[in-house]
């Protein structure tokens, strides 16, 4: 098994073989059987740079930083002096800075964004142009990643780098890659963009509960990281692998489901926590791919309703992907047809896009508020006046109860030992609803299933205790009921045990594991009594 950025040239290994079919291009297949959590395969990537949305990571060292530490010369944002003068960023600050004249230029006229938004536009795409003198063996793998250079001709995004991104990276280079040239540009930039991965960077004193209030929160503080092998995977919106990313930027690829010998390895390039319709846009605007995968041909999605939007005319029935048969069949989500499953009224795919996009704004707004009591009520309102428009299963209904799931227990005024009995039994229904859904969504080992199983322990073991406390129940019903969350507990450590050291579902695990200790002592405890 590969366990290092040196792969073989054909992305072979042991545990895993490169195959290729019309449909999906390359792809990987299992070359032995997988249990969910087993390590499919570990890279490091060719090259990684801060996110182009990113404010707050430094250039040098890829930390967070609160306040930036200016370059002088090329006005990168760093860390700090110690990272001005490292050997690493002195040798880019001499290709950023002959662009600096230019940028401040086009800012002038109002044609440019900020000098740090532009640079960090640059970064990725430069680091890895360099690799073809400083790296061939790494370039020559780049190469031959896939770009789909004649999809994005016809795309916006072409004349955008024609403008903003070839211009400067002819200016820094021009004299060590005399031919450098708007193809070879666009090529980096279209293996960029279909092939990169998100790489999450830890907050300097991130705690525990830091992460339980802002739970899956997508943040613009990212590195774009583009590897080599984990290129090569192909993807479905019902995944049998997932990836995570350790601080150092090594991304490792677990099975989450068995896979057989001679099984496909797919990793989701979106979030299954996405509607049909914004799942197949992004396949089809980002990685200029249709998918065909059994989640988007089934029109419920195994039943869940993720993505169904209540029948404007009827009221009553769901507006859903039209299931003639055909939906394999449909070119581009915007040609998807949708009927209500009562009514059989249409609706086009603009008027769903236009719906998801009100509903995702009225709970943005509503999660913008300060973490108190007031943001828990407003966020239980929605459960009451937001399945008039979609179904209580949609995702955005399923993402907002994880929201709800991490602030019950954690706001003032409601952790655990203050929260009436009707609270935890509503932390631990919304907990069983979730999971309910994930087994369809993202069955198996996901990192989320890991959480919300910790969090589901904890209402059970506080319900089971409360009720014995008051002398309406047993001991032998307590020891019952505290070995039941102690399944729970223990597959959450099964799931999060090996993620990567200080990603915030490392810090679940630890604290899920010292749970599971005291909770197993506590048992132990109990049944001595009974014995006694
Ligand atoms: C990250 S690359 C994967 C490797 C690629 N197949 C290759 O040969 O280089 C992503 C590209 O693979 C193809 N692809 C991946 N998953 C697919 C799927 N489920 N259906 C169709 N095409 C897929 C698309 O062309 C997509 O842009």
């Amino acid at each position: 098994m590969q366990s290092n950025n040196r792969p073989s040239s054909n992305g072979s290994s042991p545990a895993i073989r490169l195959d290729s079919s019309p449909e999906l291009g390359r792809y990987f297949v299992a070359s032995r059987a997988f249990k969910p959590g087993d390590v499919v395969m570990k890279e490091y990537p060719l090259a990684a740079a801060p996110g182009p949305l990113s404010q707050h990571v430094c250039f040098g060292c890829h930390r967070l930083f609160k306040k930036a530490h200016i370059c002088s010369d090329c006005r990168s944002p760093l860390c700090g002096h110690n990272c001005q003068m490292s050997s690493e960023h002195q040798k880019e600050c001499a290709y950023l800075k002959k662009i600096i004249p230019e940028i401040e230029n086009r800012q002038k006229n109002g044609k440019i964004q900020r000098i740090p938004v532009q640079l960090s536009m640059l970064m990725l795409p430069l680091r890895l142009l360099l690799l073809r003198r400083e790296q061939p063996n790494k370039w020559q793998l780049l190469m031959d990643l896939e770009s789909h250079m004649e999809a994005r001709q016809k795309t916006s995004i072409w004349g955008f780098n024609q403008r903003n991104i070839t211009p400067f990276l002819e200016t820094m280079l021009i004299e060590e890659m005399p031919d450098i040239n708007d193809d070879l540009v666009q090529q980096i930039c279209g293996a960029i963009d279909v092939n990169s991965f998100e790489i999450r960077i830890e907050q300097p004193d991130r705690r525990r509960h830091d992460h339980q209030e802002q739970p899956l929160s997508n943040t613009n503080e990212v590195l774009r990281g583009t590897f080599y092998m984990a290129s090569l995977m192909a993807h479905s919106c019902i995944a049998n692998a997932q990836i995570s990313m350790s601080n150092d930027s090594q991304m490792t690829v677990k099975a989450t489901v068995p896979i057989q010998e001679g099984e496909g390895i797919f990793v989701s390039y979106t979030d299954p926590l996405q509607t049909t319709l914004q799942r197949r846009t992004f396949l089809e605007k980002g990685k200029h791919f249709t998918c065909r995968c059994r989640r988007c041909q089934d029109p419920t999605e195994f039943g869940t309703f993720a993505s169904a939007v209540r029948c404007r005319s009827c009221t009553s029935g769901w507006v859903l992907p039209h299931d003639d048969g055909q939906l394999q069949d449909v070119e581009s989500s915007v040609a998807l047809r949708w009927k209500c499953s009562e009514c059989s009224e249409e609706m086009k795919s603009e008027d769903i896009s236009r719906t998801e996009e009100v509903v995702q704004n009225i709970v943005k707004n509503i999660q913008r508020l300060p973490v108190d009591r007031h943001l828990i009520d407003r966020c239980e309102e929605l459960f009451l006046t937001l399945p008039k428009k979609i179904h209580v299963n949609h995702v955005i209904l399923l993402q907002l109860r994880i929201s709800l799931v991490h602030l019950y227990g954690n706001v003032p005024g409601f952790l655990i030992p203050e929260m009436p009995v009707s609270l935890l039994h509503r932390k631990a229904q919304l907990c069983s609803e979730l999971l309910e859904a994930l087994h369809h969504l993202c069955p198996g080992y996901s990192r989320l299933r890991g959480i919300v199983l910790y969090e589901l322990h904890v209402p059970l073991v506080c319900l089971a205790n409360r009720k014995f406390e008051s002398g309406r129940m047993q001991q032998d019903q307590l020891i019952k009921e505290l070995k039941d969350a102690e399944i729970f507990l223990k597959e959450a450590v099964q799931i999060l045990i090996h993620e990567p050291v200080n990603t915030p579902e490392s810090h679940v695990a630890r604290a899920a594991m010292a749970d599971l200790k005291q909770l197993r002592e506590y048992i132990r405890e109990m049944e001595n009594l009974r014995r006694s």
